[in-house]
Parts: structure tokens; C-alpha cells; sequence
């Protein structure tokens, strides 16, 4: 992070995620005064951390993070479009906004990266995938890495148009769990536990399953497998959860395509 030290940071937008990141990298050791947040409503977190909040930019920072809506892009990016040494690193989260839109905002010789994280990067187990332009160097890949590892884990796409699955995947996937959570303690519920009692167990199954997959060796299928007594009440369950038409498989299929496919209208 030496050459955010010397040129300095910009980040337009700090909402969910722009925090999210901003608190891995202050973590990881980015002095505050480096960083420059432009936002119109900078939260009571943001106003603590000591970084410049909508004062002055510098000309040429190191980076410069896109974090706001996809909707709110063309009005943001004005701002951003004056800076930049052709060696600016601009790096954007936005869903569906397209490397050459961002180009053609920033300037076509603009290095420019663009990536999908997801909201576990909050507590810095987020993944984040992403694939730069024809002008991003070995050297912006690396400052890219660096900056995301600090909010979980980070892979490189060959190719950008996997970046509208990878949204509809890990970008939107942390919802499809806490939608799970929520549907499993309803059906709980309709079995006569109590509201709390449901949403605790069910809460806490997913943190532990989610624990195990991590530390356990073994695979989904595996971990899977391990529940299921033969003739148990797990298999009676995944009868109904594997249904090749009405289960999970096809329903978590139509979601993602969904989601995959609204990234692509974002891009229009
Ligand atoms: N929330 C999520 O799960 C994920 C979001 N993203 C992307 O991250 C971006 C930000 O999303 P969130 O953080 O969820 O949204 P958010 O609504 O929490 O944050 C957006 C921030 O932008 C600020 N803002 C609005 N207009 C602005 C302007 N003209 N200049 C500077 N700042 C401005 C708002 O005040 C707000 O703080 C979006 O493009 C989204 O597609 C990417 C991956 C996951
Ligand atoms: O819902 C959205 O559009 C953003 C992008 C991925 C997660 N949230």
C-alpha cells in the first residue's frame, strides 16, 4: 500500500460496501489522511475514521474506487473523470456497469478494473472477483489484490462476460442465505416451535454448516452426505429439497439466471 501512502486514495461512494472496504483497508494499515471519500451522506462511521471526507482531491491518487449505485454512475463519474496520471488505477464494484462504459467516462487509456464483491466482506470473509482492461498492468493487478484481499478472498476472471453469472452467484448470493435462514425458521415455525427458538436454530444450523464447509477437507457432497442416515429423516427432507423439476436445483437455477440476467440489463 506504499504508493496509496505517497499519491493517495479516492473513494466515491461509502455506503455498504465502500465501508465495508474502507474498514479492511484502514485495518490493514492505510493511514486515514490518505484516504478521500466523496459522499453526500457520510455516515457517523465514516465522519470517526479520519479520512478526508468530501474536501479536496488529488489529481492523481493511486486509486480510485467507484462504489456507488449502477443508477448513480452518470452523475457521479464527472467527478472522477478529471483525475487520474494514466497511471490512476479506477476500480469499480458497480453490478452490470461494463469495463468499456467506465472507459468511455473515464478515458479510453484509463486503467480500469472491474469487480463484484459480496457484503461478508463487513467482517472480511467476502470473495471478490474481478478482470481489468487492455491498460491494466501486472503492477494494478497486484494494488487491486491487495486492496480487496483485505475483505476476504479474491479470484481473476479470463473473461468479462462472467462477471453477469459471478453476480448473480456470490455478488447476490449472501441474500439467497439469508433468505434460507428466514424460510427455514418459518418452517419451524409451521412444525409449532416458537418464532425465537426457530430463528436461533435455524440461524446458528447455517453459521455451523457454513464452519464446517470451511474447516472440513471434505466436499459439499460429502458434508452432505454425512447428515444423511438411510432411511433417516434428513433423506425424507432431500427427497423433496433434490426433486429434479420442483426442487432446489432448478428454483436456485431460475434465481441466479435471474439475477445474471439483470446484470446484463444494467449494462444497457
Ligand atoms: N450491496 C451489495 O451486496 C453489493 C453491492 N455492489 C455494488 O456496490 C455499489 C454500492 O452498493 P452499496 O454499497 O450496497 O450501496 P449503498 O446505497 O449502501 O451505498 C452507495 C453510496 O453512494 C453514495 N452516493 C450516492 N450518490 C453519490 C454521488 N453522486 N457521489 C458519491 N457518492 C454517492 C450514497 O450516499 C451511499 O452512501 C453498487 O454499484 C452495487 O452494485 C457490489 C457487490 C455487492
Ligand atoms: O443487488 C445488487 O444489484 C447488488 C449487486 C450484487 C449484490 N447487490
Amino acid at each position: 500500500m506504499q504508493d496509496i501512502d505517497a499519491r493517495g486514495l479516492v473513494l466515491l461512494g461509502c455506503g455498504k460496501m465502500g465501508s465495508a472496504m474502507l474498514a479492511g483497508w484502514l485495518a490493514r494499515g492505510v493511514q486515514p489522511t490518505t484516504v478521500h471519500v466523496v459522499d453526500p451522506n457520510p455516515s457517523d462511521w465514516l465522519r470517526g475514521t479520519g479520512v478526508q471526507i468530501n474536501a479536496g482531491l488529488p489529481p492523481a491518487p493511486a486509486v480510485a474506487v467507484l462504489a456507488v449505485k449502477p443508477q448513480m454512475m452518470g452523475a457521479a463519474l464527472p467527478r472522477l473523470a478529471a483525475l487520474g496520471d494514466g497511471d490512476t488505477l479506477f476500480l469499480s464494484i458497480a453490478a452490470g456497469t461494463t469495463l468499456a462504459s467506465l472507459a468511455h467516462a473515464l478515458g479510453t487509456q484509463s486503467p480500469i478494473i472491474r469487480a463484484m464483491p459480496n457484503t461478508p466482506a463487513a467482517v472480511g470473509a467476502g470473495i471478490t472477483a474481478m478482470i481489468g482492461n487492455a491498460q491494466v498492468s501486472a503492477d494494478h493487478l497486484e494494488q487491486a489484490e491487495q486492496l480487496l484481499s483485505a475483505i476476504g478472498a479474491v479470484v481473476t476472471l479470463e473473461d468479462e462476460s462472467q462477471m453477469d453469472a459471478v453476480t448473480g452467484l456470490s455478488g447476490s448470493g449472501p441474500a439467497y442465505v439469508f433468505h434460507m435462514i428466514e424460510a427455514m425458521a418459518q418452517a419451524g415455525m409451521s412444525q409449532g416451535l416458537a418464532p425465537d427458538l426457530a430463528m436461533q436454530l435455524a440461524r446458528a444450523t447455517v453459521i455451523g454448516a457454513a464452519k464446517l464447509a470451511d474447516d472440513s477437507p471434505d466436499s459439499a457432497a460429502t458434508l452432505r452426505q454425512n447428515v444423511t442416515s438411510p432411511n433417516g429423516t434428513t433423506a425424507a427432507a432431500l427427497a423433496v429439497l433434490m426433486d429434479e423439476a420442483t426442487g432446489l436445483p432448478p428454483l436456485m437455477a431460475r434465481a441466479i439466471k435471474a439475477a445474471a440476467h439483470r446484470s446484463r440489463e444494467l449494462a444497457q
